[in-house]
């Protein structure tokens, strides 16, 4: 499963962790300004706002997961398992393929705004990638430097666009059903609740942390959209771009999942494969992986954007300890 998020500290921060249980051999991919854009159905995109996130390059084609443009619009693929639905192709609609979704909004919205008009035409079209990688169900979380998020879900109903306000996105259930979840939680708070079970008697406060004593913790989809709601909302503003990178990188690694906890298949578990995040003002790239936590960054203009070919940066993957004596 997956968690994305929409970090607001000052600068604004938008990424996700990646849990799966096996690698498709992704890394950081840069596409520039006039690299060739050629979708299936729709008109080719010859130049194009400039995109850094984490993709599978396949024929020299990037397959985001994640990633964001230079004025500063982010999106993320996120797995929709059940209720993800794709049509056939429709007339008078733009008919887009959910794997040329993020750079066909990338290549062309400054923001949230603009890419809400451009998914008003919008059919999300079943057709693969290729035979060996076909279409996966995923819905997605929009975002951008005024600090507002949405998600949009292709379902049998149609292609529904959902204001987020609490920017934050998981897997199932469809997203108004998450929203909902959360009431169960709102007693749910840093400070130490009063007692209100039994006001007549002497409880005695035997923790620090009682206030969120019912947080969910669990793998599932559901615990970590309340758990990270929780986290997010209460995070810190850092006073720099360390201290903020810092405290976002702590947002997401609050919900990561460890080796061993997600049985998906008989002796197969799922782990946060990596963890990433833009600064949507810079276009600085971060990512911790699942065997590195060392915060790496690629950073979008240190690349020529003007250029026509991809430029990939493979993931560092390897721990590097910090002796001090
Ligand atoms: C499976 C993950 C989502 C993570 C997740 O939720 N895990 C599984 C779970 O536990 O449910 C999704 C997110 C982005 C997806 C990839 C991207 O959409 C790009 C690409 C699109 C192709 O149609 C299929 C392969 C390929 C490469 C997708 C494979 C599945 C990915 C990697």
């Amino acid at each position: 499963m997956c968690t994305s998020i929409l970090y607001n500290a000052g600068d604004h921060y938008f990424g996700r962790n990646l849990d799966l249980e096996v690698s498709f051999g992704q890394e950081v991919v840069v596409t520039p300004r006039n690299y060739q854009f050629n979708f299936r159905r729709v008109p080719s995109m010859g130049h194009h706002y400039a995109i850094i996130g984490m993709a599978l390059v396949k024929d020299n084609y990037p397959l985001y997961f994640d990633g964001a443009n230079e004025e500063g619009l982010g999106m993320a693929g996120l797995n929709f398992d059940g209720p993800a639905h794709y049509f056939p192709l429709e007339e008078g609609k733009d008919n887009v393929s959910p794997f040329e979704l993020i750079p066909y909004i990338l290549g062309q919205c400054k923001n949230v705004a603009e890419a809400r008009e451009l998914l008003k035409k919008l059919n999300l079209v079943n057709i693969n990638f290729s035979d060996q990688l076909q279409l996966s169900p995923l819905h997605w979380l929009i975002a951008d430097r005024s600090g507002k998020s949405i998600v949009v879900e292709s379902t049998v109903t149609g292609l529904h666009v959902y204001d987020n306000p609490v920017n934050v996105l998981t897997n199932n259930p469809e997203f108004p059903g998450q929203l909902t979840n959360l009431a169960n939680y709102q007693g749910i708070s840093p400070t130490t609740p009063p007692n209100q079970l039994a006001p007549d008697v002497n409880l005695a406060a035997y923790s620090r942390g009682l206030g969120s004593h019912m947080l969910p913790g669990g793998m599932d989809s559901a615990s970590r959209f309340v758990k990270e709601v929780f986290t997010l909302h209460h995070a810190p503003t850092g006073k720099n771009e360390l201290e903020n990178v810092t405290n976002y990188f702590h947002c997401l690694h609050a919900v990561e999942q460890q080796e061993g906890l997600d049985e998906v298949v008989p002796g197969k578990f799922e782990a946060t494969i990596y963890s990433d995040g833009i600064n949507l003002s810079t276009g600085t790239f971060y990512y911790t992986t699942y065997q590195n936590n060392q915060i790496n960054a690629v950073q979008l203009h240190h690349t020529d954007l003007n250029r026509q070919e991809l430029a990939l940066f493979p993931l560092q993957t390897e721990q590097v300890l910090h002796f001090q004596n």
